[in-house]
């Protein structure tokens, strides 16, 4: 009873489903004692639970749910108590035993139409035939097969459903059971059968305690869920409740929203009428306003118009005042300008002469500014030239590289056409036979012999080259460490009255110059003239050329770049050829460089390699100038002479140097040096002639066979003009360039005769002047010294002829070093 009200409950507000009537099958009495009524509903529920439930779960919600609901009730009357199935069931049992088992069929027979208890009884005995007896009777349970079919149609059909129906469409086999059933002992089994059941009833009671558990667990589900409906159904009730207080506050917004609306259109309806009435109000006091504004500017105009009356008159009266006392400053203040035109007018005057004057010294000063930029001009002209010489170089150095280039092509073609051959020859020589092989050995036996040899030339002319410095230098000691030569220049056309000057040993030495001196009257009033003759190392006629000259010197030029050095100058009077012969085109400067550079050139095959760089200065008036430098330089950059004592060598400070790197860079630097001589000469006349001009070339060669190095010097000295000059007429800048030449040609003088008289290391007294301090290591010591003495043949020369060759002779008598050697001087 308690059940079907409890599916009423449920149904209606959940839609849970009736729950199984397995449940209310323990819900009849699950408190009392075992007994056999119990017991006997146990059997049915075990089996039940063995076939589809044993093995699920406990009975929990989803379980519930998924019970079939429409469960095929059988017909009450037809239905037995569990009681009543147990009495069936024991009476069965009861009458097993007498049951005779003649075969397999037979009891098999028995076994279906008995009792479900005793197959049970079967299957629960430990025996090995009982147990598969009771498995086929049990297999064979009606009950529970058709109602695990018709219960859950849709149900996935377990395994032992499968097993159920596969069983019941097939024919038993015959089980040993049914063979070994006759032979066992009746009484045996009958306490046996006791205490099978003994023990199937422990076990029954043991599944009914767990089948009690779980029906309890499902008892409390089912009140949980009933507690859980009943607290729905009351939030429910409660909803309802709430939605009706809702429904009745909505009607009562709705009303007082009405109310509202309508209040709104009435205080709208009042504004309205309220704005009207405020507009009205104002509208009549601005209508006011207007009125008494118009009234007010009205009487305001009238009172302007009065005022404005007045002031006229008073401006009118003003003016008047202001015109008179202005008609009064204007003539006082004409009277003050007149005369103040009349001043400024003066001054004016005055003012003009001023400028004018201004005007003409500036005029002037302009004109000597524009003779100083014509000056200027010459010197940036001087400049041009200057650089177009220095293109015309960069021009000729150019296609010297390209010739140097085209060499190297060629050399490169025929270098590659000789390793042709070579490789031609390899080839040949690989490729044959032992001959061939023999023959390539024998070349190259030959080629290693020649390769020796050529070393060993080269090695003795190494030694060759050494010993010739060594032997060039005993001959140069030998001819003496200073050498005195004489030259007499040509007549030019335009000059007449050419001195008697003769060369008796020109056929043969060409040591001797002889000059007739003037007449003079002896005492016994006869007219005598007196012949000077003179002896020097070499004496040139006026018929020798530059190139017979360079010569003579050209040994030296070798000493400098053996690492001597060398000292060439040029003494003599004004006109009398120094320039041409050391500076002219041809002259002594242009050729040393040439041979230099020839002979470093040769000398680069025997391991030297030199580095040439040459200055040119000048002394003038006791100071040194760059004569490379830029002409506006000159006078003002001060060159500093410094003297290494250790290396003999002598450094110029200041003073630009040119790298001598080809023969031609020697005629720029001629060109350069008198150029800025002409410039100066713009300055004080005759410069050239009266300043000393030297051309030091530096030269250090390094041999990187032998290890030697040499460091020589040479210098080419063009000296000022030697004449004596009338002391009483010179005067100014004159005079001090005089006095200037004579002291540094004395000092010349004294020096040269100092280092032929002295003992070694007493003084040499360089300090002096500034042309022998400039060349105090090419004068003496281990220095070569060549001094030209330049003869005039002009008659008018002669005095200043015979001192130049006095002076010479003096030097020429002086053995420097250890050179010695005999002079021969008369007069
Ligand atoms: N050997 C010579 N052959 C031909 N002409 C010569 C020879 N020597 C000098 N002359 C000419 O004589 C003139 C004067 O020579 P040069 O200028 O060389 O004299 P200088 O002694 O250097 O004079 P200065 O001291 O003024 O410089 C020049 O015109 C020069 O060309």
């Amino acid at each position: 009873m308690d059940t079907a009200t409890g599916n009423q409950t449920f149904a209606k507000p959940s839609g849970l489903k009736p729950p199984s009537r397995v449940p209310t099958l323990f819900k009849e009495d699950p408190t009392s004692p075992t007994s056999i009524s119990r017991a006997t509903g146990l059997s049915e529920l075990t089996d039940a639970a063995q076939n589809s439930r044993g093995a699920m779960g406990p009975p929990l919600h989803g379980s519930i749910k998924h019970k079939p609901s429409g469960l095929p009730e059988p017909d009450s009357k037809q239905r037995k108590t569990l009681a009543e199935r147990a009495g069936e069931t024991f009476g069965s049992k009861i009458a097993a035993p007498q049951i005779s088992r003649p075969n397999n069929n037979a009891g098999k027979h028995a076994v279906s139409n008995g009792s479900r208890g005793f197959s049970n009884s079967l299957s629960r005995s430990a025996s090995t035939r009982t147990s598969k007896h009771k498995t086929a009777s049990s297999s064979n349970s009606i009950g529970h097969s058709s109602r695990a079919a018709s219960a859950n149609p849709t149900r996935p059909k377990s395994s032992y459903g499968n097993h159920n129906r596969s069983r019941s469409q097939f024919q038993r086999p015959a089980t040993s059971m049914a063979q070994h059933e006759p032979e066992s002992d009746p009484q045996v089994f009958d306490d046996d059968r006791v205490a099978s059941l003994e023990a199937q009833f422990v076990a029954w009671k043991e599944q009914m305690q767990i089948d009690m558990d779980k029906q309890s667990k499902v008892q409390e589900s089912v009140k949980l869920y009933e507690t859980k409906t009943a607290a729905l159904e009351d939030s429910i009730t409660e909803y309802k409740r709430l939605l009706e207080e809702y429904k009745t506050n909505v009607a009562d917004l709705k009303s007082l929203n009405s109310t509202i609306t309508m209040e709104l259109e009435n205080v709208k309806r009042s504004h309205t009428y309220e704005v009207d009435d405020i507009r009205r109000k104002y509208q009549n006091d601005i209508q006011d306003i207007c009125d008494r504004h118009k009234r007010e500017a009205e009487r305001s105009r009238d009172e302007n118009k009065d005022i404005a009356k007045k002031i006229e008159r008073e401006l009118k009266a003003e003016i008047e005042r202001l015109l008179k006392s202005h008609k009064d400053e204007l003539q006082t203040l004409e009277k003050t300008l007149k005369a103040e035109l009349e001043e400024e007018r003066s001054k004016r005057q005055r003012e003009r002469h001023d400028i004018q004057k201004e005007f003409d010294s500036e005029l002037r000063t302009a004109k000597l500014e524009a003779d100083t930029k014509e000056r200027e001009n010459q010197l940036l002209q001087g400049e041009l030239t200057n650089t177009k010489s220095e293109l015309d170089r960069e021009r000729i150095l150019k296609n010297a590289l390209q010739a140097q280039l085209t060499d190297a092509t060629t050399n490169n073609l025929v270098l590659e056409a000789s390793n042709k051959a070579m490789k031609e020859k390899v080839d040949f020589l690989e490729s044959d036979s032992q001959a061939q092989s023999s023959a390539y050995n024998e070349l190259h036996r030959r080629m290693q012999e020649a390769f020796a040899i050529a070393e060993a030339a080269q090695e003795k002319l190494r030694q060759e080259e050494t010993l010739r410095r060594k032997l060039h230098n005993q001959v140069q000691e030998l001819k003496g460490n200073i050498r005195v030569m004489c030259r007499v220049r040509p007549t030019h056309d335009s000059e007449i009255n050419p001195a008697k000057i003769g060369f008796p040993d020109a056929d043969t030495d060409s040591k001797e110059v002889a000059v007739q001196g003037p007449e003079k009257t002896s005492a016994m009033g006869t007219d005598i003239t007196q012949t000077y003759a003179y002896a020097f190392d070499r004496v040139f006629s006026p018929t020798s050329q530059n190139a017979e000259v360079f010569e003579e010197i050209s040994q030296l030029v070798q000493s400098a770049l053996d690492g001597y050095n060398v000292c060439i100058f040029c003494y003599g009077q004004t006109g009398s050829g120094k320039t041409y012969t050391m500076s002219s085109p041809d002259g002594m400067i242009p050729r040393a460089t040439t041979q230099i550079y020839a002979e470093a050139t040769r000398l680069q095959e025997k391991g030297w390699q030199y580095k040439m760089e040459g200055s040119f200065v000048e002394v003038y008036n006791e100071t040194y100038n760059d004569l490379l430098g830029r002409s506006e330089d000159l006078d003002k950059k001060k060159i500093e002479v410094r003297h290494d004592a250790a290396k003999k060598q002598t450094t110029l400070e200041n003073a630009v140097s040119v790298p001598l790197d080809g023969p031609d860079r020697v005629e720029e630097i001629l060109q350069r040096a008198d150029k800025n001589r002409t410039v100066a000469a713009t300055k004080a006349n005759m410069r050239s002639s009266r300043s000393h001009s030297v051309f030091i070339l530096k030269l250090v060669g390094e041999n990187s066979v032998t290890g030697e190095r040499s460091e020589g010097t040479l210098n080419l000295v063009d000296l000022a003009g030697s004449e004596r000059l009338d002391h009483s007429k010179a005067e100014g800048a004159r005079l001090k360039e005089t006095q200037n030449i004579n002291k540094s040609l004395s000092c010349l003088g004294d020096v040269i005769n100092a280092l032929g008289s002295s003992k070694e290391g007493s003084h040499i007294p360089y300090r002096n002047s500034r042309l022998t301090y400039l060349l105090q290591y090419s004068l003496g010591g281990n220095s070569k010294t060549l001094m030209f003495v330049m003869v005039s043949p002009l008659q008018a020369h002669l005095q200043e002829t015979i001192t130049s060759l006095k002076f010479a002779t003096k030097v020429h008598n002086t053995h420097i070093g250890t050179a010695k050697k005999q002079t021969k001087a008369s007069g």
